[in-house]
């Protein structure tokens, strides 16, 4: 009899950008392993179906609650999800982390979330502040001359952010690959957000934007990193002037504060929703070996 594991998994989601979450303070998965269950099942149709897989961990340092360890649907690691860590904050709560904020680890540094008891508030994201910022990057891809601006932040982790006229009406399947796969961006690549600006209403700013991500390979429902970075580069360019700025995307609103500083942002935020959807087990077969 082939040997098989019962995993239980929650099924989460922030916006739409969604996400099979596991507890692996119980099941020690290696990072290999953790790749290859996204890879399984994280595809639509065949698997549970998710842009990426998040695991908990045991923290490393003792000033943390745990560990974020976070893999595209492709089994790429990431190095940060703002929705993601919005969702797992959630998920730590549910599974017996009862204080809050909660401060944890990822492969971009520290993080702090606040997590409502009310299953639907929004949960609260403290991300450290960008790093790089490249205003006018050298592409080799000849751009869009319907693109206003081509910045590239990092936000966590790589973002092109390209302001348009108008997002709804933009080829972000055409345009997205293409530009995550430019070769100045190489090796890493970087995702890609087209951004709109609204104007202002209700105190704040609003932008509307989509982003294909890398990894996942595809225009996702939403993406917080993203959302983070089309904010930042929006108030950089004095594109906005209002804070907080709400970005819409086609899976829901995120909202992005901070306090201007005159050599960069701090208490930068990122709110929105992080939801469980449904949980539910899985026999994975072990050993765990690549699918190919
Ligand atoms: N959807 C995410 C971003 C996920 C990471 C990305 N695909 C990457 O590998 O850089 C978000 O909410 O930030």
């Amino acid at each position: 009899m082939p040997k098989t594991l019962v995993l239980e998994f929650t099924k989460m989601n922030g916006a739409g950008n969604d996400f099979v979450v596991l507890d692996n303070r119980f099941y020690a998965f290696s990072d290999e392993e953790l790749a290859e269950l996204a890879r399984r099942y994280c595809r639509r149709r065949f698997g549970i179906g998710a842009d990426g897989l998040l695991a908990l961990a045991p923290p490393r340092q003792p000033d943390t609650h745990y560990r974020m360890r976070y893999f595209n649907a492709d089994g790429s690691l990431g190095t940060m999800c703002g929705n993601g860590a919005r969702c797992l904050a959630r998920f730590a709560r549910l599974a017996g982390i009862r204080d809050n904020p909660l401060r944890f680890e990822t492969d971009a540094g520290i993080y702090r979330a606040e997590v409502p008891d009310d299953p639907q508030a929004p949960v609260r994201l403290y991300l450290p502040p960008a790093g790089t910022y490249e205003p006018n990057p050298r592409l080799a891809t000849p751009l869009d001359t319907q693109f206003e601006s081509v910045a590239f932040i990092w936000t966590g982790t790589e973002h092109l952010v390209c302001f348009v006229p108008a997002v709804e009406a933009t080829p972000v399947a055409e345009w997205g690959p293409r530009l995550r796969h430019d070769p100045a961006l190489q090796p890493r690549g970087a995702n890609v957000d087209f951004v709109e600006v609204v104007g202002e209403a209700q105190e704040r700013s609003v932008l509307r934007a989509r982003t294909y991500e890398k990894g996942v390979e595809a225009e996702t429902l939403a993406c917080g990193t993203g959302a983070v970075a089309a904010a930042l580069v929006a108030w950089r360019q004095g594109r906005v002037r209002q804070l907080p700025i709400a970005v819409h995307m086609p899976g829901g609103v995120l909202t992005v504060g901070f306090r201007p500083e005159d050599d960069g942002e701090t208490e930068l935020f990122l709110e929105g929703p992080a939801e469980v959807v449904f949980r539910g087990t899985v026999e994975v077969p072990m050993p765990l070996v690549p699918s190919g």
